[in-house]
């Protein structure tokens, strides 16, 4: 049994099938965690990405019912190292390898996951398929399937992954706060920390306009993580555009990081080959300090590292630096209640340094009731308080 992996730059690995078996194209990108891979295969910014693990072992700990970040898998296709012969954790309830064949997950295992990683470190992130069983032939015909296949850049993707109704995800205690959540391709764990923290979360569809988000009257507004290229995505910068018009407070995630960027005036730019795992440093500007914190991003923001900026809404600043490469990891406006990181404070999977931005999305909350407009701006400039 044989499984092929063939890059767009005609590199090629050989290894075996692992999970389902027949041909899928998509992204070719690497995740460095070294836990978390059922968190990784369901989150939906994944969608239309091969995954590749840098950790050797995957499947040790096998699927629980728990984990998960969505309904489904969403990677493309998944390269593993070794994986494990035994599923070995209380929580398990079958194989990783039973469960990717189960929701048709092409894979492979191959022993050269150092060398595609070091690849694409040197040549970035490229398209990609995974073949095997009866889509097997020379590896010529793979490569013109795989140049045939769509590429990342240009992808406008929210809209296949997002919910098709709104939904309700209910506080837990007491309800402090009523939040507006568009779902971009949102993962489980976002409004499940809001709703710790007493927020009734509303997920609404991608599509939702900036009257339906403020006809909800929420004391918030949160746009989530999601696949694709922020470049494409102008029907939800339009909704948060009128969003920040009217002042209501504003936190985003990755996507939603992006897209706040992009409300602003800013561009946005696809880098070599991304980040992912949980692992990252990011640097809060002002205090200093460093959170180790889980991301997942292969676009970025362009902005100014350095002072202010004037945008629409008034003058705005990068809060957030990645140590690894001086990208941009955090925005907020300096005269309104708003604010978003492009890494994961929902941490599913990864560290918990940055909880506090939960925390402080709620402060910003507890601020707008008292003083419309402009209040709370200034409370989340230290950056997260930790877990
Ligand atoms: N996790 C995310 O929200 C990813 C955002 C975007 N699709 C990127 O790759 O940069």
């Amino acid at each position: 049994m044989t499984a092929v992996l063939v890059l767009e730059d005609g590199r090629v690995f050989h290894g075996i099938p692992y999970g389902a078996e027949g041909e899928t194209f998509g992204e070719m990108v690497f995740n460095t965690g070294m836990t978390g891979y059922q968190e990784t295969l369901t989150d939906p910014s994944y969608h239309r990405q091969i995954v590749a693990m840098t950790a050797p072992h995957i499947g040790n700990t096998g699927v629980n019912d728990e984990d998960p970040e969505s309904g489904r898998v969403w990677v493309a296709g998944y390269v593993v190292r070794e994986p494990a012969r035994v599923a070995s954790s209380w929580r398990s309830t079958r194989s990783l390898d039973e469960y990717l064949r189960q929701q048709g997950v092409v894979g492979i295992a191959m022993a050269g996951t150092r060398a595609l990683t070091r690849h694409l470190r040197e040549r970035g992130a490229m398209r990609a398929g995974v073949f095997s069983g009866a889509a097997l032939a020379p590896v010529a015909e793979l490569l013109e399937r795989v140049l045939g296949s769509p590429a990342m850049e240009g992808a406008d993707l929210a809209g296949a992954v997002t919910t098709s109704e709104a939904y309700v995800v209910p506080a837990i205690g007491e309800r402090r706060f009523t939040v507006a959540a568009v779902d971009l391709g949102i993962k489980a764990m976002t409004p499940h920390r809001l709703a710790e923290r007493g927020c009734e979360v509303h997920v609404l569809p991608a599509s939702v306009t900036a009257s339906e988000i403020l006809a909800l009257g929420p004391d918030g507004v949160f746009f989530s993580n999601g696949p694709g290229d922020p470049a494409t995505a102008d029907g939800p910068v339009a909704a948060l555009r009128g969003v920040l018009e009217a002042g209501v407070p504003f936190f985003g995630i990755c996507f939603g990081n992006q897209l706040f960027g992009r409300a602003l005036g800013l561009g946005t730019y696809k880098l070599r080959y991304g980040h992912r795992g949980v692992n990252q440093p990011v640097r809060h500007r002002h205090s200093g300090k460093v959170e180790i914190s889980a991301h997942n991003h292969g676009f970025a923001v362009q902005a100014p590292l350095e002072g202010t900026f004037e945008t629409a809404f008034g003058p705005a600043e990068v809060t957030h630096v990645n140590l690894n490469d001086d990208c941009v990891e955090g925005l907020r406006l300096l005269g309104r209640p708003a604010f978003s990181v492009q890494y994961h404070p929902e941490a599913a999977a990864g560290p918990h340094d940055s909880a506090g931005l939960f925390d402080d999305f709620c402060a910003l909350m507890e601020g707008g009731r008292t003083a419309t407009g402009t209040a709370g701006a200034a409370t989340s400039t230290e950056g997260s308080k930790g877990a």
